[in-house]
């Protein structure tokens, strides 16, 4: 499957809908388990069913119960591309996830050198992966741009404090118009209702990434639906 992300993004925007790529997520540092029994594999399926985009697998082990085994299973059972999420470092650890059959990987701009950032994204556009550059800041969205990056996420928590701190969707309200000009734009993290998920949408975000909130609604399938539709009762 070679269709990027990017562009299903477009598609799934002109047909009306907001664009929510679920995070398969097993443990939130914040929430603890998320999967409460639950097989990560038949969750992304019935997710992709629902009219994903794309998935997002969460493969770091230590914080959030991930593993390059669910990677390379979701990325085996769906057409949907799949989106690595972790803490990259080394050009070796983009071949691991080429070999896992994932097709776009996550960048994190405070999370290396410029220098190693662009390394990372132009090693990781050469063996054919969609580089998702993130920010958290106004600073790193500049950066972004000045790599050239086509799919930006501003992660509304901070990463680098594993996500425990309390952000908002504020974040993207605040960072959006800071985009580089022409990328796509994904609001990233503690994103709950449909409310909050049209929000990121109206102040300029293209996408919403969301984990927990589905993790922990009653019906995910329905829960996706209202998110996607931008209104329901999933508050
Ligand atoms: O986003 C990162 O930089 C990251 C890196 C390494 C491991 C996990 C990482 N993020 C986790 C997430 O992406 C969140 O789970 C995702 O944004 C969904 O957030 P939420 O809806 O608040 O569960």
């Amino acid at each position: 499957m070679n269709t990027k992300i990017s562009a299903l993004i477009r598609a799934r925007k002109q047909a009306g809908f907001i664009p929510v790529i679920p995070d398969i997520k097993c443990i939130s540092p914040k929430e603890g388990d998320l999967l409460r029994g639950r097989d990560p594999v038949e969750v992304a399926k019935l997710l992709a069913e629902a009219g994903a985009p794309a998935l997002s697998v969460v493969t770091e082990s230590k914080n959030f119960g991930g593993s390059l085994e669910l990677l390379e299973r979701i990325a085996a059972l769906t057409k949907l591309p799949t989106l690595r999420k972790d803490f990259i470092t080394c050009v070796d650890d983009l071949k691991i996830t080429k070999d896992c059959g994932a097709e776009a990987i996550l960048l994190i701009c405070a999370a290396q050198p410029f220098s190693l950032l662009i390394k990372l994204y132009e090693e990781a556009l050469k063996i054919g992966l969609e580089p998702l550059v993130e920010s958290h800041t106004k600073e790193e969205l500049i950066l972004a741009g000045k790599i050239g990056a086509k799919l930006v996420g501003i992660n509304n928590r901070n990463i680098l404090e594993l996500e425990r701190d309390d952000g908002t969707v504020s974040a993207t309200e605040l960072l959006a118009k800071y985009k580089p000009k022409d990328a796509i734009l994904i609001s990233e993290s503690s994103i709950q209702t449909p409310v909050e998920a049209q929000a990121a949408i109206r102040a300029g975000a293209d996408a919403v990434l969301i984990g927990t909130a589905i993790w922990q609604a009653e019906n995910m399938r329905e829960c996706y639906l209202a998110l996607s539709r931008g209104m329901g009762d999933y508050v």
